[in-house]
């Protein structure tokens, strides 16, 4: 099978798991856009009635091309489930998203959805994360200055660009990609992440996703993470 059928797999079946009446957070990527299809295909042919809300431009465009009906996080009242791609996912459920930019959307809608779900295909499944470059979205005033001091702390940044152009999120910030190979301990890095100002939000997703499917060549498997305590309980 092929990385691309793998990833229609798991995005054809994740899109089984919406049922009528639901708000779905609608997420971005490769494997996400089959799964956004498969929901557009279940609006058409069997009048499912949903609300996509999506976490980029891209998800947003697609949603309304296929008649999917589109609104913003702060236009509903809760998100049932969202169901996004991932870039890597280690063994205990944590993750790295942003290879396409819009990690940040999607951990807002993610941390704002009762349910998460991850639909990858075999080769994001990794022992340990950091192989992928961790994504951060950085607002441009005074990047440069940021960038010296991550690169002071040995974490290996770049400024992600297309085409010699630096890559801009939708909310007009830059990417910096940090290059680190492995991540021995990822609450720590994304405590030390969160402190740094000018970094509007990192890549991890930590004890975010309830349930992974992934795609391998005999077939797609389901896979539950632990329960986790509930950060919306977390008081000021
Ligand atoms: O910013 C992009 C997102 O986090 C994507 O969900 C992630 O990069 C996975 O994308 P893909 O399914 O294209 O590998």
């Amino acid at each position: 099978m092929t990385q691309d059928e793998l990833k229609k797999m798991v995005g054809d079946l994740a899109a089984t798991y919406v049922k009528d009446g639901m708000v779905v957070g609608l997420g971005t990527g490769s494997t996400v856009k089959f799964m956004v299809d498969a929901l557009g295909r279940r609006v058409a042919e069997e009048g499912l009635k949903i609300i996509g809300v999506p976490t980029s431009d891209r998800t947003a465009e697609q949603g309304r091309q296929l008649g999917i009906p589109i609104k913003s996080i702060d236009e509903v009242a809760q998100i049932d489930l969202t169901i996004d791609g991932a870039d890597q996912i280690d063994t205990d459920f944590q993750g790295i998203k942003g290879g396409g930019a819009a990690h940040l959307f999607e951990k807002i809608v993610a941390i704002n959805s009762k349910r998460n779900m991850w639909i990858v295909d075999q080769s994001k499944m990794a022992p340990q994360l950091g192989s992928f470059p961790l994504p951060l979205e950085v607002i441009p005033y005074g990047s440069q200055q940021l960038f010296k001091r991550l690169a002071a702390n040995g974490l290996k940044p770049a400024f992600r660009e297309n085409a010699g152009q630096r890559v801009l999120t939708d909310s007009k910030n830059y990417v910096i990609d940090l290059h680190l190979g492995k991540i021995d301990d990822v609450f720590q890095l994304a405590r030390y992440l969160n402190q740094q100002v000018g970094i509007v939000e990192h890549g991890l997703f930590l004890n975010v996703v309830n349930t992974v499917i992934v795609g391998y060549a005999d077939g797609p498997k389901v896979l539950d993470a632990p329960e986790r305590p509930d950060y919306r309980a977390i008081k000021a």
